[in-house]
């Protein structure tokens, strides 16, 4: 199946966007720019263990965003992580194409673009890599990018801090919502928890202002964590603005995920984001979604929920979950 990928487009140094990709004028940044004066909560994990629970469980209500510093993975991994993406995309399009995706066969794994079904849609300024990285026992190694050679070893360095770290969000949320630590993990599946890893390229692009590189949306994820390179893009939806997420050196951007926010019965919200694309720089982020196995079931949990604070999300597995969202249909 022959799909024209973004990066192809850019580089043949187009001047005006391809009219599939002119968001409607109300989406358009130039007529949605963010909000000056704000800034999303920035936390230290090495703070004393009381003040973080009360800190991240306040962000995850009032925001569903935060970022974390101090969270213990090294500059030089996060440098590695992003070299090793960076090389991919730079490889020539056969060999990228080798590991092409296909959701509509259902092989969502690989090198992908989203493609419009019809005419009307828009479609967003991005290239991506989609995979799991964890558990080992289910991740397909083989579709990996072999080129180049130390993308294995240091995406599996990466995946065991980010698990680390996805361990540590979750006993505090835990907490937070007055339970036990480990409880949101095992409503996740306990060591059967996946970690998924998105590759975001956004190349740069002639009329920035008239594109996105991703639309507005929550994540499906339980949590997201995301490390983006040093050109700004992100922003998160807040009390009726968009704000911008400044880059922050080595921070790690975290996002509450529907799944959190259905467990937590709406105690902590889904953040709704989206990001930009920039006219002379390449874009980049690294998205890690935490996700429980398809079989869980997900649901409020009967602690969070009272007479004052009745069910508001209905129960059902994470794969129902996930064939709604992406048919949007009502969940
Ligand atoms: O690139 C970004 O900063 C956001 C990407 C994103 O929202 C996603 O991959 O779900
Ligand atoms: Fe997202």
């Amino acid at each position: 199946m022959e799909v024209t990928r973004v990066q192809e487009l850019a580089v043949g140094g187009l001047h005006e966007l391809p009219a599939q990709f002119i968001r409607p004028a109300h989406e358009q940044p130039e007529n949605s720019k963010a909000i000056d004066g704000i800034m999303v909560p920035v936390i230290s994990l090495s703070q004393p263990h009381d003040m973080l629970i009360n800190e991240i469980s306040k962000a995850c209500s009032e925001w569903g965003f935060f970022l974390i510093t101090d969270h213990g993975i090294s500059s030089s991994l996060i440098q590695g992580l992003q070299e090793v993406g960076q090389e991919f995309f730079k490889l020539p399009r056969e060999e990228k194409e080798s590991y092409a995706n296909d959701p509509s066969n259902g092989k969502f794994e690989g090198y992908g673009t989203k493609m419009t079904k019809n005419l009307e849609a828009k479609v967003e300024w991005i290239d991506y890599f989609f995979h799991l990285m964890s558990p080992p026992s289910k991740v397909s190694y083989d579709i990996w990018p072999k080129n180049p050679s130390s993308y294995r070893a240091v995406t599996e360095e990466y995946t065991v801090e980010i698990l680390r770290v996805t361990e540590e969000l979750l006993e505090l949320l835990s907490k937070g919502l007055g339970l036990e630590g480990k409880a949101l993990k095992s409503c996740l599946g306990g060591e059967e928890i996946e970690l998924e890893m998105k590759i975001n390229m956004y190349p740069p692009c002639p009329q920035p202002q008239l594109a996105l590189g991703v639309e507005p949306h929550t994540d499906m994820s339980a949590l997201t964590i995301l490390v983006p390179n040093d050109v700004p893009g992100l922003q998160v939806w807040k009390d009726g603005n968009w704000v911008a997420v400044n880059y922050l050196p080595n921070a790690l951007c975290v996002h509450v995920g529907d799944q959190i926010e259905v467990l937590g019965n709406g105690k902590y919200k889904s953040v709704l984001h989206r990001s930009l694309v920039n006219k002379d720089r390449t874009r980049m982020s690294w998205a890690v979604f935490c996700v429980p196995p398809h079989e869980a079931m997900i649901g409020p949990l009967p602690e969070v929920v009272d007479d004052r604070n009745p069910v508001k999300y209905s129960t059902k597995t994470f794969a129902e979950y996930r064939y709604r969202k992406f048919n949007k249909l009502p969940q």
